[in-house]
């Protein structure tokens, strides 16, 4: 009798991908008791994308790579060991997990890079572990690690309030196209927040009225009105840290943008072509001024944290 080797079977892995997110609008009102703001935020998620690697492991460990992998944190204030972590917490499990993540999203950029992989987290340890948690548990759990991760979870175009964690799905029609210009410096969200503070004082509660013509925008999919009606009042605050932003602002302008912003707290700035050819005209202007370190192009809207492939 002759045996046939048995191939070993693949490592059971999961891989998901999760989006990165330009805040459309980012209406920012008072600092709450609990040190956060009320904000009235209209997010979409564009097609730069987290890809995160989940495989079962004695340890729970973590490695990174992709452009600025070297700035980010890979112990335990890594968000994506922290989200594998609070799950396992929440549904009583001790197993171990390797996570790799491949950053395709700017870090530290305005554009929710950790929030993509604290995301993608859950919904890899979640397959991985088959814990029997609800999409609605999952998204509780996302509150928890970050304002920006339930959005993460979700994707989309969706409305945000309070600290920008509890979301309203929002209509929006066809596809929009974008460039960013990415710098290598990036910009702490605390740090701008407080320099909102700075600046604004006492701020007024914002209110979801002022985005009628953004939301209108939207559900026509009309790229020019959607332009016309991109706000960040954190761009200020942004700016006064990092005065050199009004360059990719200016350079987005003048090559014909139908809007440009800085993207959530910065440095990203985000430009609002008229179509997939214009978003890489406006690319190329940011390429040749030598106003970023690294240029995108993406569209939006796109899909929250998926399952992209599992072994399983
Ligand atoms: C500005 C925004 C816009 O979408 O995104 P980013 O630019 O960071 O991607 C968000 O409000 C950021 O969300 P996220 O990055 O998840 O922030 P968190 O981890 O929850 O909070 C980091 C810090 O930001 C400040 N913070 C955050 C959210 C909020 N509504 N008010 C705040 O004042 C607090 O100082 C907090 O300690
Ligand atoms: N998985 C992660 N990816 C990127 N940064 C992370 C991660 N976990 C923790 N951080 C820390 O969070 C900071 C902000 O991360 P990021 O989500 O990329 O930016 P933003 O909040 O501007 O969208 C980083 O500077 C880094 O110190």
């Amino acid at each position: 009798m002759t045996l046939t080797p048995v191939a070993p079977l693949p490592e059971h892995e999961v891989r998901v991908r999760a989006p990165g997110k330009v805040n459309l609008s980012l209406r920012v009102g008072p600092r709450e008791d609990d040190g956060y703001h009320a904000v009235s935020t209209v997010f979409q998620a564009v097609s730069v994308f987290e890809e995160v690697v989940a495989t079962p492991s004695e340890q729970r460990t973590l490695t990174v790579s992709g452009p600025q992998a070297e700035l980010v944190p890979t112990d335990g204030s890594n968000l994506a060991l922290r989200a594998a972590a609070l799950l396992a917490d929440r549904a009583g499990i001790d197993d171990g997990v390797h996570l790799h993540l491949h950053k395709g999203v700017p870090v530290a950029g305005g554009m929710a890079g950790g929030s993509a992989d604290a995301a993608a987290t859950l919904v890899a340890c979640d397959a991985l572990w088959r814990t029997g948690l609800s999409r609605d548990d999952l998204l509780e759990l996302a509150a928890e690690l970050g304002s920006d991760v339930p959005f993460s979870l979700a994707g989309h175009t969706a409305v945000g309030s309070g600290r920008g964690h509890l979301l309203t799905p929002a209509l929006s029609r066809g596809e929009f196209h974008w460039a960013f210009a990415v710098q290598d410096r990036g910009l702490s969200t605390a740090d701008v927040y407080a320099a909102f503070d700075d600046l604004h004082g006492t701020a007024l509660v914002p209110d979801q009225d002022d985005d009628v013509p953004l939301m209108q925008a939207l559900r026509a999919g009309d790229p020019r009105a959607l332009g016309a009606a991109l706000h960040n009042d954190l761009q200020m605050a942004a700016l006064e840290l990092d005065p050199g932003l009004a360059e990719p602002l200016a350079v987005a302008q003048d090559a014909g943008a139908l809007g440009v912003v800085v993207s959530g707290s910065g440095p990203t700035v985000a430009a609002l072509g008229r179509s997939r050819q214009h978003a890489l005209v406006l690319a190329a202007a940011f390429t040749a001024s030598g106003v970023a370190d690294r240029v995108l192009t993406a569209a939006g809207p796109v899909a929250g944290a998926r399952v992209v492939s599992s072994t399983d």
